[in-house]
């Protein structure tokens, strides 16, 4: 069992356009809404392919009442904790050439008496469980030390917390001792104050977060695949998309794949990334089921070319 926590889940709304021009009205084509938030794209990526999931989320307001909806009409296990603050929604304006704009909402504040309610959510659904997923920005004024404070509690628990999180979340779960973090290029560079451009910079920067404490990290790097480092070395992994429909959500699939196979070394990794490309090939942020997961087009290198460029 897989438990995820998102703390500022939302609903995703991801309208088409023809074409978007800032400082006009645009009609839309078509819209649609989607459960959204990176624990919650976890706990459905893991459900699609039948691997069990909780998720734990938060919920306020009507929105959060048609989050959970939405939640358990797609047959998730969901563990919602009521709060004031009204759940955000995000927005994902799509063109016709895939250029894709969002807009994430901050959140709303929860007080510390919901905190701790989460707290408790957390605690009960993670018995028994194999993994302790958090993901996703913090709402306003949660401290920022809160996914570290987690990893702490559940490290003499018995259960493996993995974290995906940005800004200065990252770095301090990161000297709590996680498991594993999941951070993309721009939180790679930001949690180590210097560019990733080339894959030695991300092997680099990866290997400098396990020296801080973090087990395993699998660092993803949009379509330059990602990087696995754990106590097997590194691994480097591509599944090229000809035709991206739409990203969002992806470095969650890939997430989710790379924990369903078991988060070791080299097998896992390419599980992650055949999840993660299925996601791109996906409209909105679908996630894979296994008819859209191609394992055939997964290139996996133990002796990565470290000078190559990454995509600007
Ligand atoms: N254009 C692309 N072509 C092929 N694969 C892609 C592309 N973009 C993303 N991916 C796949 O998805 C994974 C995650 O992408 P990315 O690094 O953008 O994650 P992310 O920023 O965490 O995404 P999100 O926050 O939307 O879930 C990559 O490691 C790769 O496997
Ligand atoms: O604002 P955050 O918490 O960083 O990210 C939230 C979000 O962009 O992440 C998911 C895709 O990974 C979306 O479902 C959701 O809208």
């Amino acid at each position: 069992m897989i438990v995820t926590l998102t703390l500022n889940p939302s609903l995703d709304r991801t309208i088409d356009v023809d074409r978007l021009v800032q400082g006009t009205m645009t009609r839309a084509r078509s819209a649609r809404i989607d459960p959204g938030g990176k624990g919650v794209n976890v706990s459905r990526a893991l459900l699609a392919n039948r691997a069990p999931t909780v998720a734990v989320v938060t919920s306020g307001g009507a929105d959060g009442e048609q989050l959970v909806r939405l939640l358990e009409g797609d047959g998730i296990a969901v563990h919602a904790v009521p709060v004031a603050g009204r759940t955000r929604s995000n927005v994902t304006i799509v063109e016709p050439d895939g250029v894709v704009t969002k807009v994430n909402e901050p959140g709303e504040p929860l007080s510390r008496k919901e905190l701790d309610a989460v707290a408790d959510a957390v605690l009960a659904e993670a018995e028994g469980a194999s993994w302790v997923v958090a993901c996703g920005s913090l709402p306003p004024g949660v401290p920022f030390d809160i996914y570290a404070r987690l990893c702490e509690f559940f490290a003499s628990a018995g259960v493996r917390v993995a974290v995906d999180a940005s800004g200065p979340a990252l770095p301090a779960a990161v000297g709590a001792g996680p498991h594993l973090v999941k951070p993309n290029r721009d939180e790679l560079a930001e949690a180590v104050g210097r560019p990733v451009a080339s894959v030695g910079d991300a092997v680099e920067a990866a290997r400098e977060l396990r020296e801080r404490g973090a087990g395993t990290v699998l660092a993803s790097l949009g379509a330059d695949g990602a990087v696995l480092l754990d106590e097997d070395g590194v691994t480097v992994g591509t599944a090229p998309v000809a035709e991206p429909r739409s990203t969002v959500g992806a470095g969650d699939a890939l997430l989710a794949g790379f924990l369903a196979a078991g988060a070791r070394g080299a097998p896992a990794l390419a599980e992650g990334l055949a999840w993660g490309a299925a996601a791109v090939r996906l409209p909105a942020s679908r996630m894979p089921r296994p008819d859209d997961i191609r394992r055939d087009i997964v290139r996996i290198d133990t002796r990565p070319d470290l000078g190559r460029s990454l995509i600007a």
